[in-house]
């Protein structure tokens, strides 16, 4: 039998999506304990083995209608699920930190909407903030920004959204926690003889069109469909997926022991399908120059620092694709800058240590991290038609 449960042993960076439906006691319409307690010591024993964990929670509409008194199934106006969502809100991230504290870390709420992860420069501010927040220990607990959410401007469903995370912290795995144990044939809450489709190598028509809507009357949105479409997103960005039930007691551990689930297997790393994103980003809009020395430092895989930069062409917004020209005048690379055109104009030059008082502030530790920047190579091309 194949060992898929290996995709989960080693996973590094993993972003966990749990929906409304596996936090709501069905009896109360409260926050169901029993899964919040689970999921956090599962959390735990992921970080025990050094795993980083993102965690995207769904539920706050859920959980906003008792405290608001509005009926647990009743579909909502939008105003209503606004409201809800920001009764809600605060339920979810003091119930999630309450458990995680009680191993000894906290979590950090980030609500977030299309235009933070669509926008360029947002999704540059939303990438170091959630990098930072792992860097310093906490989980962040993602959910859609929905108090500001309207039906046109926003994800719509936090499988889309946990798939946009995973794109955005260049995860290894998304984890799906639904009341399914992943995609069937069919869908088999109303179709006993569905037949469980463990592993997809690749989302085609013939898969998208197995998933159906959701069943669930209450709190569910999406169904199998949305799981897929952000199974594909996260393939596209190197980040594996799994489905599987989020409703046993130990749902991660269950999937390491090789419970049923659904894997979609990415064939190419996080990085490499980053790398070839960037190489094959075809607007430039501007150029750096630099000297001998970074030249030689960037050619061997390091950042770029302002010192090295002689020279700045054109005008770009942070994170826009630019090409580097070493001290010779010839294009050897393409990069996304962590600074604007009118910034880097400004720290151009300058040691890092200096960059503070010129501008006002000072972003990240290097001008271009090295996991930001590619190096001409004809292979990187290659990897993608190999990977289409
Ligand atoms: N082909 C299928 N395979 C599995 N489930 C399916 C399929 N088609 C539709 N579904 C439905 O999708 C549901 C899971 O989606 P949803 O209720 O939105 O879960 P969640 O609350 O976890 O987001 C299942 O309970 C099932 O009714
Ligand atoms: N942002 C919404 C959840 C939207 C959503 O996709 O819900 P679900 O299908 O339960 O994962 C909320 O917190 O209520």
């Amino acid at each position: 039998m194949t060992d898929y449960a290996s995709i989960l042993r080693e996973a590094r960076r993993i972003v966990i999506k749990i929906g409304s439906q596996q936090l709501i006691d069905d009896r109360t319409g409260q926050a169901h304990m029993g899964r919040f307690y689970a999921l956090g010591c599962e959390i735990a024993a992921l970080r025990a083995r050094g795993v980083e964990v993102v965690l995207v929670s769904s539920g706050s509409v859920a959980l906003g209608r008792p405290r608001l008194n509005l009926p647990a199934s009743s579909k909502l106006r939008l105003d209503e699920k606004q409201a809800a969502a920001a009764a809600g809100q605060p339920v979810i991230i003091q119930t999630w930190d309450q458990e995680f504290s009680k191993h000894g870390f906290h979590a950090a709420q980030a609500l977030l909407s299309p235009s933070d992860t669509e926008s360029r420069r947002r999704w540059l501010n939303s990438r170091n903030t959630l990098e930072t927040l792992l860097a310093l220990g906490a989980v962040p607990v993602v959910n859609e920004n929905d108090t500001v959410a309207t039906e046109k401007l926003r994800y719509g469903d936090n499988d889309r959204l946990a798939a946009r995370v995973a794109q955005l912290v260049s995860a290894d795995l998304l984890v799906i926690l639904s009341d399914v144990d992943g995609l069937y044939d069919s869908d088999p809450t109303t179709n006993p003889d569905a037949k469980h489709i463990p592993y997809v190598k690749q989302v085609t028509g013939d898969i998208t069109a197995l998933a159906g809507p959701t069943r669930a009357e209450t709190a569910g949105t999406g169904g199998m469909a949305t799981k897929i479409a952000a199974a594909e997103m996260a393939m596209a960005a190197g980040c594996s997926t799994v489905i599987t039930r989020g409703d046993r007691e130990q749902p991660i551990t269950a999937l390491l022991d090789g419970a049923r689930a659904t894997w979609f297997e990415a064939d190419v790393s996080p990085e490499s399908a980053k790398r070839v994103w960037i190489a094959n980003s075809l607007a430039h809009e501007g150029r750096l120059f630099l000297d001998e020395g970074a030249t030689r430092a960037v050619k061997q895989g390091h950042s770029l620092f302002a010192a090295g930069i002689t020279e700045v062409e054109g005008r770009f917004g942070r994170g826009h694709a630019i090409r580097l020209v070493d001290h010779d005048g010839e294009e050897f690379a393409t990069a996304l800058p962590g600074y604007d055109s009118d910034e880097l104009r400004v720290i151009c030059g300058l040691q890092s240590d200096q960059i503070e008082d010129a501008l006002g502030y000072k972003r990240g530790y290097a001008t271009v991290p090295a996991a930001d920047l590619v190096l001409d190579d004809p292979k990187v091309k290659q990897t993608e038609e190999v990977s289409r």
